[in-house]
């Protein structure tokens, strides 16, 4: 597929000799992705507009039209030691655009990467101007690509190698899949994950005073089986600051670590903060990187709670083996509707069957607020709940579980 320059200028004066009236441009996209090439360039350095960089430096801007949609473009060629970095951010791009391409094909909305390039935040050998195509079409996406910006900064600062060490370090696993076992053979009621979670996009602030271990602990004094702490501090107010001080309070409940997974990387950063689960999105993840994943998680310890939403992630997630705990959630992270029959619907059937024989715990997620709901999820086959809103938002949050039950839990 080829696309047309409308117009070009070469605004660097110290590379314009090298440019000749012959210099024409073309411009290749391959999935999306754009590669410039120039003819009539000075023989030795080559005819790639990337890869002669290092031998000069210039600014092209150009105008293309792609896909039959103008695309303002800044060419910035950076000196000659930053060429390799910039390149290696390009195609590290070029791989999640593809990446994304076979995530679609299973039906996957949620775009890793902006398509049309990188982020507009990005500095690299692109810069894309910010155009319709570059913009998150929803809150998760744009979480999801500001998580995966974040990522790669995080990554810089804590390299795996230094993680892998950390492991041996970390706070001992507590058996989160076996407390919410426990619990609910206790209780008779499913087991609880209670979320310490002081805003979030749909609902804002959920508590002002917020002090997350007096909240967690207030949880398991009112008979939660475990804990989900958010550690996403844009969109949610969380923080690993707040997972480690859980845990080293002394809270027993094993905890998840509530946060947005894009990259393997995050598994072992969880687990050195004491995290003894992690959540996988199955809107988020496609399948390769769910297994992937999943085996990570079964390297270092760590439970993993799948979540998934509809019919097409829960059938994705019920042909991947290994899977031992699946939240269906009741709010659809595009649009924020909240729906408790969701829990009924993607557990009636066939799928309900498919999951008792596999054995796998089935939590129900979001929009919990009384009994009643307590009841109708139990009824459709949960074994285990989690529960933010209703319980963070009361005062006396071990008060708020015992009115969210109707009973008392912690005994
Ligand atoms: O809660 C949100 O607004 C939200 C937005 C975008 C992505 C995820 C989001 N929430 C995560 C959750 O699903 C809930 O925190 C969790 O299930 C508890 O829900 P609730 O009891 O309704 O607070």
């Amino acid at each position: 597929m080829s696309c047309r320059i409308t117009t070009f200028t070469v605004s660097n004066p110290n590379c314009s000799k090298l440019w000749s009236k012959k210099t024409s441009i073309k411009a290749f996209c391959s999935f999306r992705s754009l590669r410039v090439s120039v003819s009539g360039y000075p023989r030795g350095i080559g005819n790639s507009l990337l890869h002669s960089s290092s031998n000069s430096r210039f600014r092209l801007a150009a105008s293309l039209e792609l896909h039959g949609m103008k695309n303002e473009i800044l060419v910035a060629t950076p000196p000659s030691d930053s060429v390799v970095v910039d390149e290696l951010k390009n195609k590290e791009w070029e791989i999640g655009v593809l990446k994304d391409e076979i995530a679609a094909m299973q039906g996957i909305r949620i775009r890793r990467t902006p398509p049309t390039g990188p982020p507009a935040h990005y500095v690299g050998t692109f810069e894309f101007l910010q155009n319709e195509d570059n913009t998150p079409r929803n809150k998760l996406e744009e979480i999801v690509w500001t998580k995966y910006v974040e990522v790669k900064e995080m990554k810089e600062k804590n390299a795996l190698s230094s993680l892998k060490k950390a492991l041996d370090n970390a706070p001992p696993l507590r058996d989160f899949i076996g407390s919410l076992k426990e619990s609910y053979l206790r209780t008779g009621s499913p087991g609880l994950i209670a979320e310490v979670k002081k805003a979030s996009p749909s609902r804002g602030v959920l508590r002002e005073n917020f002090h997350p271990v007096e909240v967690a602990k207030a949880y398991e004094k009112g008979g939660a089986a475990c804990l989900s702490v958010l550690t996403d501090e844009k969109y949610f107010q969380g923080s690993f600051e707040n997972l480690v001080a859980i845990r080293n309070a002394g809270v027993k409940c094993p905890l998840l670590c509530k946060e947005f997974i894009v990259d393997a990387w995050q598994l072992y950063y969880a687990r050195t903060k004491g995290a003894d689960a992690v959540l996988l999105i199955a809107a988020v993840l496609p399948d390769i990187d769910i297994k992937y994943m999943l085996k990570i998680c079964r390297k270092i310890g760590l439970a993993a709670l799948v979540e998934v939403h509809d019919e097409n992630e829960m059938d994705r997630m019920l042909a991947i083996d290994g899977i031992e705990l699946i939240g269906i959630n009741n709010r659809n992270l595009e649009t924020f509707e909240v729906d408790i029959s969701n829990t009924k619907k993607l557990l009636e059937g066939e799928r309900g069957e498919k999951l008792r024989q596999k054995n796998i715990i089935v939590v129900g997620e979001s929009g919990l607020f009384t009994p009643a709901d307590i009841a109708y999820v139990q009824e459709a086959g949960v074994k285990a709940i989690l529960v933010g809103e209703s319980i963070v938002k009361q005062e006396d949050p071990t008060k708020g579980i015992r009115d969210l039950f109707g009973k008392d839990i912690s005994a």
